[in-house]
């Protein structure tokens, strides 16, 4: 397995079997430090299984994932988590409950206890340190006006926003996005791309699966295409879409 300087995340040699059927064949990924990575490819391509096999949700059948040197391929979710690779999911999942500050609150207090638990003695400065980077993580994600509404009472698309909050707060050096945009109006999804690029800027690497042209064409730095478990085409935007095995595979028909 061999990893170029700046990569932060390796999917080497990966494969995946579901009984007979091959959803991930000879995966090799390699995603630069900094950059956005997008992962496109045809319904049943193998995207969601790749992203699975990332966050430790899914074991691969062979090969393994490196992330900054450390191999993740055998960890738990939360344990993958820890080393700080955050991910947001196509449904998104966040405490109903609660407020939508809570929400926020909730994952940096995590950060800081190690696990979801309540710490009894934890300082009251502490817990306003806390509340106040929530709010300006809020603020970023445009929800700072509805930090006292229940979660649960949120739109979808807000309640994707969010799910990225808990994800920004955690400080992630990896962000992976499952669709981010799926459901939203042109007016959120245009917001929602200005504010990846503003995450962008600040050097977060990000892995990001979408459907949506407009979003990977607007974000991405490098994209691979998925078919049939494959990884088909790599590279700009602008060779990819200019492939026309990507265009026979995916694009066909959408200009
Ligand atoms: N748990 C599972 N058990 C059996 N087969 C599965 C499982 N998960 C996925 N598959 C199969 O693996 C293949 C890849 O599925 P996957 O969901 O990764 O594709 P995808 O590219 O994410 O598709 P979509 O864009 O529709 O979400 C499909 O043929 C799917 O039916």
């Amino acid at each position: 397995m061999q990893t170029k300087g700046n990569v932060v995340l390796h999917v080497a040699d990966v494969q995946k079997h579901f009984g007979g059927l091959h959803a991930l064949a000879d995966i090799d990924l390699q995603v630069d430090e900094g950059k956005t990575h997008a992962i496109i490819g045809p319904n049943g391509a193998g995207k969601s299984t790749l992203l699975n096999v990332i966050i430790g949700r899914l074991a691969p059948s062979s090969g393994a994932v490196v992330f900054d040197g450390t191999v993740l391929t055998g960890k738990k979710p939360h344990e993958i988590n820890q080393l700080g690779v955050a991910r947001v999911f196509q449904t998104p999942e966040i405490f109903a409950d609660l407020s939508v500050l809570q929400n926020v609150m909730t994952p940096a207090f995590a950060r800081r206890d190690g696990a979801f638990r309540i710490n009894m003695f934890r300082s009251v400065d502490n817990e306003r340190g806390i509340r106040e980077e929530a709010e300006h993580t809020l603020e970023d994600v445009g929800l700072m006006d509805r930090r006292a509404v229940h979660a649960g009472a949120l739109s979808r698309g807000d309640k994707r926003r969010l799910e990225l909050a808990m994800c920004l707060i955690q400080k992630p050096r990896l962000l992976l996005l499952d669709e981010p945009t799926a459901g939203m109006s042109r007016h959120d999804t245009n917001t929602t791309i200005e504010l990846l690029k503003k995450i962008k800027s600040r050097g977060m690497t990000k892995v990001i699966i979408e459907h949506d042209m407009h979003v990977v064409f607007s974000l991405a730095d490098k994209i691979s295409v998925l078919a049939g478990g494959r990884i088909i085409a790599e590279g700009l935007p602008d060779q990819v879409r200019g492939d026309p095995r990507v265009q026979e595979a995916y694009l066909g028909g959408v200009h």
